[in-house]
């Protein structure tokens, strides 16, 4: 039975140094709309009003937690709060349907996301938000949730497996709190648990934002980004999301390999490792002959930048490593030894691309001069942006399934760097002359390069080095793999 008094001391509320009370009353003044994730009736109150949790932040600079749930019990709801009135939920409309019974609920907290924040948040926040929504962690029976924390790098994948084995996947709901990486794996496990015999049917995934790029989060929510400020954090609009969002088939694509393919993985634990270019000698290699995504397959400038800044001493600056890891990949400014073939449409036959270079061959946007076939970025993508601000493709919209590529030749470090940052720039990048963008059903990339360094592709953060002669063919995805919650 869902609780409507919150079971939050005041130690809890007070997290992120906030000042405001916990379940005391509250003026309406405490309440900053932005901030606000639920309102509930105050049932047990004697006097009725409202509670009002909202999600406090505070920058790491101010010492103490990063976050708290707080709450404010008020008379009444300030007459032009709609916002607050959008979400308030009548004690009979939670837990809300996808996160009730017979639905089984499952929380995932993936300890090496981000900044290592998850565990945090799922014990000051999200875990006395849930029980105050009646849902409570259980391991024995099916009335709570079930938690999984991530032990190593294969612990999505495991849990994945096993959920994909099971014939009521399509009735389980994953609130998974991490980073792109961790739906990437999901989608993986869900795959390698499908047989000819065996479809597993999908089940419903809910982001709560605290890996580093979180591409996906940040594309399905950027309609929010651009409402009038001040605009709630990703964090709020996750739990927003989480509590009021509508399931929605997650578009797909299919990344195939060549024989010999390998999925590499840096190693977590040897934080003295940090030089980009020095080799990563207890890499994990595991062969792969395809993986599925849902957010960006890439090679080039992007795959290399994904790998060279995944180092344990790159990860602890957050999204900054690849703004670092950047500019000592520009320094080398190496031109990628490839040829490209898309195809437009299902159906269509496939064409090789050229790679863009109007500043080498007379402002023209062609190509083909001898020796300058070369790419420096080949990045096909079902999303708008790999960052919050970072829009590589921005004519993407939530969940559209259309796959877009960017590309450009080999344009030199200088010219790299300020199509990327005309990409923070709300995606300016893609009206430059040298950039090619368009929406495609498949591409395939075939690499020439004898260094391995440079034969390196990138699906959703996962890194795959091909052999030599090797290649990736991308293609856009038609069935439903997983359900995911958006606002
Ligand atoms: N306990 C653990 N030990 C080792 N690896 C872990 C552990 N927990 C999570 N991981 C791995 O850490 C990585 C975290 O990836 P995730 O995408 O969630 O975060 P991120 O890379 O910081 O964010 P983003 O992909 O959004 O930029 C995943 O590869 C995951 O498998």
């Amino acid at each position: 039975m869902p609780q409507a008094a919150p079971d939050l001391d005041v130690e809890q509320s007070q997290n992120a140094g906030a000042t405001r009370n916990g379940a005391g009353i509250g003026p309406v003044s405490q309440i900053r709309e932005e901030e606000v994730v639920l309102v509930l009736r105050a049932t047990q109150e004697a006097d009725g009003g409202y509670l009002v949790y909202s999600l406090v932040e505070s920058a790491p600079s101010d010492g103490g937690k990063p976050f708290g749930l707080s709450v404010v019990h008020t008379p009444e709801l300030p007459k032009d709060a709609s916002v607050l009135k959008d979400l308030f939920f009548d004690q009979d409309d939670i837990p809300p349907a996808h996160l009730r019974r017979p639905r089984e609920v499952h929380v995932v907290v993936s300890t090496r996301s981000g900044l290592r924040l998850a565990p945090d948040f799922y014990e000051d926040v999200l875990s006395p938000l849930l029980k105050t929504i009646g849902l409570e962690p259980t391991e024995t029976d099916g009335s709570g949730y079930r938690v999984t924390v991530t032990k190593s790098s294969n612990t999505v994948r495991d849990f994945s497996r096993e959920l994909g084995k099971d014939d009521k996947a399509g009735e389980k709901t994953v609130i998974l709190l991490s980073g792109d990486g961790g739906v990437v794996d999901l989608l993986n496990g869900l795959d390698h648990a499908s047989s000819p015999s065996h479809t597993p049917s999908p089940p419903t995934i809910a982001l709560l934002p605290l890996g580093t790029g979180n591409a996906l989060f940040h594309s399905l929510h950027k309609p929010h980004y651009s409402a009038p400020a001040p605009t709630p954090s990703p964090l709020v609009l996750g739990l927003r999301t989480l509590l009021n969002g509508t399931p929605s088939p997650l578009p797909t694509f299919k990344a195939s390999f060549s024989p010999g393919a390998k999925l590499i993985s840096a190693p977590v634990d040897h934080p003295d490792q940090h030089a980009a270019t020095s080799g990563k000698d207890h890499e994990k290699e595991t062969p792969v002959a395809h993986l599925v995504g849902a957010i960006v397959a890439s090679y080039g400038f992007h795959a290399s930048l994904v790998w060279e800044s995944d180092t344990p001493a790159y990860r602890v600056h957050g999204d900054k490593r690849f703004g670092m890891a950047a500019a000592e990949l520009l320094k080398v400014a190496h031109g990628y030894d490839a040829t490209v073939e898309v195809r437009r449409r299902s159906g269509a036959a496939a064409g090789e691309l050229t790679p863009l270079h109007p500043s080498r061959h007379g402002g023209d946007g062609g190509g083909g001069a001898a020796g300058e076939g070369k790419f420096n970025y080949v990045l096909a993508t079902l999303v708008s942006n790999l960052e919050k601000t970072f829009s590589i493709s921005p004519a993407g919209r939530p969940l559209d399934g259309r796959l877009r590529l960017v590309h450009f030749g080999d344009v030199g470090g200088d010219r790299t760097m300020e199509i990327m940052m005309a990409a923070y720039r709300e995606g300016e990048h893609v009206g430059m002359q040298e950039v090619g963008y368009e929406e495609v059903e498949e591409v395939k990339v075939a690499i020439a390069e004898e260094d391995a360094r440079w034969r390196k592709v990138c699906v959703d953060g996962s890194i795959v080095e091909v052999e030599r002669g090797g290649w990736m063919k991308v293609q856009r995805e038609d069935g439903e793999r997983v359900k995911v919650l958006v606002g």
